[in-house]
Parts: structure tokens; sequence; C-alpha cells
């Protein structure tokens, strides 16, 4: 369970409350208005931005204090954040080790996962011969080799086509959430919290709400966050 205890965050002028909790090992979606603040409480779950009040749990253990690099936390941005002079093989062989001292093992786990994400045979491309799609596969290969028990998604896949998006979305509920991970991913689109997030976490007004039920949130939606899907499409159902 990830606990955020009468939490409170600042961001000059921003502030935004959470107090509530998610579950381990459920995908949930994250919307709200541009500026409600979804970026500031991922970065406050990766340990980015510390808390003015309150505390964030993992498991029952206090994080609050630990540094980034101590919690047990991925992250998945839009940019991918792959380096342009490394190898496939190497951006995910730095989810293993960041200095990139690969053991034979390691290596084998590196390859295993670009295997599972369908990357078998491209592990020596640079990630400028590799398609937007295979990049962002790059990406989710090396949140697979991580471990790590929480993913957090800050729309690592607006940029790419529709059919494109949904197979990324797919990969992530099958490899990631399917496997016991918590995954927490902000997206602008309804149809994306529709088709992997059972639960969604709404912010809006200053306050990250607990999470309720995808399914019935969007077909019902209360009042802000009404206002805000009014210009979106929301397709209803994974299949069309
Ligand atoms: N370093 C900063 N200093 C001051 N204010 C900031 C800083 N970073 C963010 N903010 C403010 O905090 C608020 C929340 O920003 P945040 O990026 O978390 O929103 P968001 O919901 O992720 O928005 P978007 O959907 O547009 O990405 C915004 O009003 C923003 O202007």
């Amino acid at each position: 369970m990830l606990t955020f205890d009468r939490v409170e965050l600042r961001q000059g002028d921003f502030r935004l409350k959470a107090h509530l909790s998610v579950a381990a090992g459920s995908l949930s979606a994250l919307i709200g208005p541009s500026g409600s603040g979804k970026s500031t409480l991922l970065a406050a779950i990766a340990g980015f931005i510390a808390p003015a009040q309150g505390r964030i749990l993992w498991a029952g253990k206090d994080m609050t204090g630990k540094a980034p690099g101590q919690r047990s936390v991925a992250m998945l941005f839009q940019d991918n954040n792959l380096f342009p002079h490394l190898s496939a093989a190497q951006n995910v062989g730095l989810g293993l080790r960041p200095d990139l001292k690969l053991t034979q093992d390691d290596r084998e786990r590196v390859s295993d996962a670009l295997g599972q994400v369908g990357l078998a045979g491209l592990e020596n491309r640079k990630p400028s011969a590799l398609s937007g799609g295979q990049q962002s596969r790059v990406a989710i290969a090396r949140v697979l080799v991580s471990q790590s028990d929480i993913v957090l998604l800050d729309e690592p896949f607006a940029a790419l086509g529709p059919a494109l998006k949904d197979e990324m979305l797919d990969l992530v509920a099958d490899k990631l959430s399917a496997k016991g991970r918590t995954v927490i991913m902000v997206t602008h689109d309804p149809a994306d919290a529709r088709r992997i997030a059972s639960q969604t976490i709404v912010v809006s007004d200053g306050i990250v709400h607990p999470p309720v039920e995808t399914g019935p949130l969007l077909d019902n939606p209360p009042e802000a966050l009404a206002a805000y899907l009014g210009g979106k499409k929301d397709k209803k159902g994974p299949l069309n």
C-alpha cells in the first residue's frame, strides 16, 4: 500500500493536499486539469520534492526522508529518457546498474527484458536507429529490469499514434501491472484510463482524491472532472 498521510506539497504558491492510499499491485490513472498537480504528486513519490507536511509510506514504512535513489520507484516520462550514445541493451542495463558494470547474469536479464517487449535482436541499436514505438519499448524494458515496486508514468506515450499508444499501454498492463508492480499513470486521455486502469485518482482544486473505479467515474463524472473532460473524446470500452 502506498499511503499519503495528511501530505501537503508546495511549489511556489501552489498547494496540493493528499490523504489517501493506493493498493499495492494496482494500476491507477491520474487525471486532472493542466496545472492541477499531477507531476508534483509523482515528484513527491519519487523523492524529488519533500512534503511541507505529512508522510508518504510504502508498505507501512515511512519513505518521506529517503533520497530518490533509495526508493523502490521507477519513472517513465514522455521523452523516455534514453541516452542517445548508448545501445538499447545499455539503456536497459542502466535500470539494473547505473554504472553499467553488468555481470553475465545482468546481461541475461537485460536480454530477457528486451525479448519480453518484442525487441530481441535489436540489443545493439542506438535509440536513433529505433522507431518511436521501439524506443518506448526500450524504456519499458528498463523499468522491467529495475524491479522497483512502484512505477510512475508521466504521459510517456502521448507522442505516439493511437494504435501504437494502445500497444504500449497493453505492455504496461501485461508486463508491469500484471507482475505485481504498483503503477500510477498520468494521462490526459480518458480512453487510456478506461483501457488499462481499473481505478482513477482525480487531482483537482488542490486536492488529490482517493482512487475510485474508472468506469463509473468516467460514465458519471463529478462536476470538476466533467468540465475538464468536456473537450475530450471519451471512447467507451477498450476496443472501439
Ligand atoms: N518549480 C516550481 N515553482 C513554482 N511553481 C511550480 C513549480 N513547478 C510547478 N509549479 C506549479 O505547480 C502547479 C502544478 O504543476 P504540475 O506540473 O504538477 O501540474 P500538472 O497537473 O502535472 O500539469 P500538466 O497536466 O500541465 O502537466 C502549477 O500551478 C505549476 O505552475
